[in-house]
């Protein structure tokens, strides 16, 4: 049979059950421990059945790197799921697959480097915006009904149930997002483009065949809701981890007060001021190291039958490379589990890269927002620092456990900050 035959040579994995697959052998509520314990029975590649599709499961450092930018264009595509046929179509960025999706990565880089970097006044607005954020995201319930749409679209689709308010909240977005940002034509001065809907607006009358082609509304609509989601949580999720992080070790948060002190003052925090601020430069890459905010990463696809360390993987296998299994990777981090700033100094308090650092991904799909996050986190984090000590109300308890979801927040607390000045 033709679909054996496909499948002979696919990396190993437990049995399959028909129908559901795995999906009953995924604790819901730490789907990583799930799969960095088969990853020990079965190896660093192996395979899954979720309901009908076939699964790939990357785990650890090598094995992910490997993945992404040994074999990078065979691992850059997307899945095509029945949830993303019924809302972006293709469009947009992060489900976008071939040539649009080149398009709207290239378009999006160029512009957020153009808009983000290099300007003093996106410095002021995100210490305006700092407060306000971490207030507003907060985070979503009820994560995992897209995974059983996604398994067995033919059946959930006639169901009523949680899965059709994601639908709803969908359009609802979109029409928001038309009204708020994109239908702004009238008021688009090519001369003098404010940001990235006017950049693609622009691109839009330049009348070229690729205008039509891919910069068109139901393009920007997409791209504008896929960078609100790839942006804004992600962000402030870290943040709360920050905070959370630094009232459970009030003696790391004073030693980054104290470093504060010393190099900003009471000026306004810059992006230059990095350089000389080791310790919370490593403060925060062990908060996102810690945080391990997708811990599964967002899906990939394979974009043609491959050969992978010895294994068949056909052309459509969603592939997922765990950025957990390498965030908590033992071979490269001495204390994988606890939260431990010396990950990131040396021995003279300098700061110290390690390459299996990769809350961003790796590759051609890597977050296209990486720069503009890292500096949204330092100013953020040292503003908030340098204004405030945070403190646990009294009695409380402080439980690092995650929430459950694609992005793995810190659960809610009570936040006392004592104003420092
Ligand atoms: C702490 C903050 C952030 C983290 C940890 C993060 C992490 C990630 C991860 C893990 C991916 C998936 C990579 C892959 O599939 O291999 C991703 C994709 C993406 N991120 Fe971020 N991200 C952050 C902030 C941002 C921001 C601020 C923006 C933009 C404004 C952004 C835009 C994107 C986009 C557009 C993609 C899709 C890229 C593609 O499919 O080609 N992200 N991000």
């Amino acid at each position: 049979n033709q679909n054996n035959y496909k499948y002979s040579n696919f990396p190993p994995g437990p049995k399959a059950l028909p129908l559901i697959g795995n999906l009953h052998m995924i604790n819901i509520m730490n789907p990583q421990k799930s799969l960095m314990e088969m990853s020990k029975k079965y190896g660093s590649v192996f395979g899954l059945q979720f309901g009908m599709r076939k699964v790939v499961v990357l785990c650890g450092y090598d094995t992910v790197k490997d993945a992404l930018i040994n074999h990078a264009e065979e691992f850059a595509g997307r899945p095509v799921t029945a949830l993303g046929n019924r809302t972006t179509e293709g469009h947009g960025i992060i489900s976008a697959n071939g040539e649009n999706w080149k398009v709207m990565r290239r378009f999006t880089l160029s512009t957020l480097r153009d808009y983000g970097m290099g300007k003093k006044s996106i410095e002021n607005k995100i210490t305006e915006e700092c407060e306000c954020l971490i207030e507003k995201c907060k985070t979503y319930e009820g994560n995992s009904a897209h995974i059983l749409y996604n398994s067995f679209p033919s059946v959930i689709g006639w169901l009523p149930g949680k899965h059709n308010k994601i639908f709803e909240n969908y359009e609802e977005m979109q029409n928001f997002i038309r009204d708020t940002f994109t239908r702004k034509e009238k008021e688009l001065d090519i001369n003098n483009q404010r940001n990235l809907v006017d950049a693609f607006l622009a691109t839009q009358r330049e009348g070229k065949p690729e205008s039509a082609l891919y910069f068109h509304n139901k393009n920007l609509g997409v791209l504008v809701n896929d960078l609100f989601a790839a942006g804004m949580e992600t962000t402030s999720t870290t943040l709360r981890w920050g905070l959370l992080l630094m009232m459970k070790y009030p003696e790391i948060q004073k030693k980054v007060q104290n470093e504060i002190e010393n190099v900003i003052g009471s000026a306004q925090p810059r992006v230059e001021h990095r350089r000389e601020m080791p310790y919370t430069d490593a403060v925060i890459h062990e908060i996102q190291r810690f945080g391990d905010i997708v811990p599964a990463n967002l899906p990939h696809a394979t974009t043609n039958n491959i050969t992978f360390r010895g294994y068949v993987i056909p052309k459509g296998t969603i592939v997922f490379p765990l950025l957990h299994s390498a965030l908590k990777d033992e071979a490269y981090f001495e204390k994988p589990e606890e939260f431990y700033p010396e990950h990131f100094l040396d021995s003279d308090g300098k700061f110290k890269k390690n390459e299996a650092f990769i809350p961003f991904s790796l590759g051609k799909r890597s977050c296209a927002g990486e720069n503009l996050a890292k500096m949204e986190l330092f100013l953020f984090f040292t503003s908030l620092l340098q204004n405030f000590i945070f403190q646990a109300p009294p009695g409380a308890e402080l439980d690092l456990t995650p929430t459950i979801g694609i992005t793995s927040a810190p659960l809610p607390h009570e936040i006392c900050a004592i104003p420092r000045r």
